[in-house]
């Protein structure tokens, strides 16, 4: 992939990172990322290590990339002025919030309302309202959040990134503990709010990604590995899923359908592991078998990206 220009499309909303590396002591997180991201959800996806909070973190301007530039917003996060402006615009959920336990839901989220300067106490307040109501825990605004299940404390952190509108959202594992229900009630709020504003989802939940996103970015080992939609990365995987009769020796088993036959990614060609031909069945990939393809997780070896 070649490298963006810095640009002021950004401004509208979107993000752009120009060889961006981030290192802790001699751990590189980051490698290298260039990458652009526009309206709409951009899924953020790599195995555990790969990089994504550390993305995350550089684009919520709470770390600094070692070296390369960033543009957020279509401004600059290296000067301080313009790094308080990207910081009004911006909705951060990050993987581990901080909840102060004897809060009650509306208080905490006042709080933070408070530290976003949203205004007087009556706007505050209805922001507050606005937002308890979007991830539904209007009902529960005078509970404390030590009495919270993890589900709803992790709902009333989306509540505080959601708070004041944001042009950027970065959610990072926002579904986690969600039930079903609820994991549909994020898909909602996120797709709407996605429509005039920009939000990157860092996530292990593919499907998650499949239901909501327009572009995807994949990391591996700190290397951006793919950047594209979610179409083109489940088109990595074409031709290599195959239903076969019997558990092959090469190529990675899924799993075991429930028509017995075995699902097997075949990562070094677009053809049946040898020896089934006839039997071989081709099977329609996922963006699942994109992402172990691209990742080398089928067979420990990567096939060729995009980026
Ligand atoms: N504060 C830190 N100090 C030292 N090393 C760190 C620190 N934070 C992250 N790392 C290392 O940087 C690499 C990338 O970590 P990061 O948390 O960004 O990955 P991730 O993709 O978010 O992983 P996960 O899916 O497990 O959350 C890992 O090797 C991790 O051990």
């Amino acid at each position: 992939m070649t490298a963006p220009e810095v640009s002021t499309c950004t401004a509208l909303g979107g993000v752009v990172a120009q060889a961006v590396t981030r290192r802790y002591g001699l751990r590189t997180a980051l490698n290298d990322v260039s990458l652009e991201i526009g309206r709409g959800v951009t899924g953020l996806l790599g195995r555990n290590g790969a990089g994504k909070t550390t993305l995350m973190r550089c684009l919520s301007t709470d770390l600094d990339p070692s070296s390369g530039r960033l543009e957020i917003l279509g401004r600059n996060p290296e000067r301080s002025g313009e790094r308080t402006e990207i910081r009004r615009r911006l909705g951060h959920l990050p993987q581990n919030p901080t909840l102060y336990p004897h809060f009650t839901a509306f208080g905490l989220l006042d709080y933070i309302a408070v530290l976003k300067e949203l205004g007087g106490r009556r706007r505050r307040h209805d922001e507050v309202r606005r937002v308890l109501s979007l991830v539904g825990l209007y009902d529960r605004r005078f509970t404390r959040v030590r009495r919270l299940s993890g589900g709803m404390k992790q709902r009333l952190a989306l509540a505080g990134a959601l708070l004041g509108e944001p042009q950027l959202l970065l959610l990072d594992e926002p579904t986690i503990g969600l039930d079903p229900e609820q994991r549909i009630r994020f898909r909602d709020l996120v797709s709407e709010f996605a429509t005039t504003r920009t939000v990157v989802l860092s996530t292990h939940q593919i499907e998650d990604v499949e239901a909501l996103c327009n572009g995807v970015i994949v990391l591996d080992e700190g290397r951006l590995v793919f950047t594209g939609t979610p179409a083109e990365l489940i088109g990595q995987a074409r031709g290599h899923v195959w239903a076969l009769p019997e558990r092959p020796s090469a190529g990675t088993t899924t799993w075991r359908r429930p028509d017995g036959r075995y699902r097997v990614l075949t990562p070094y060609a677009t053809r049946p592991p040898e020896g089934y031909g006839e039997s071989a069945e081709p099977v329609d990939p996922t963006l699942e078998d994109g992402y172990l393809l691209l990742t080398g997780a089928a067979d420990g070896t990567a096939v060729s990206g995009s980026a």
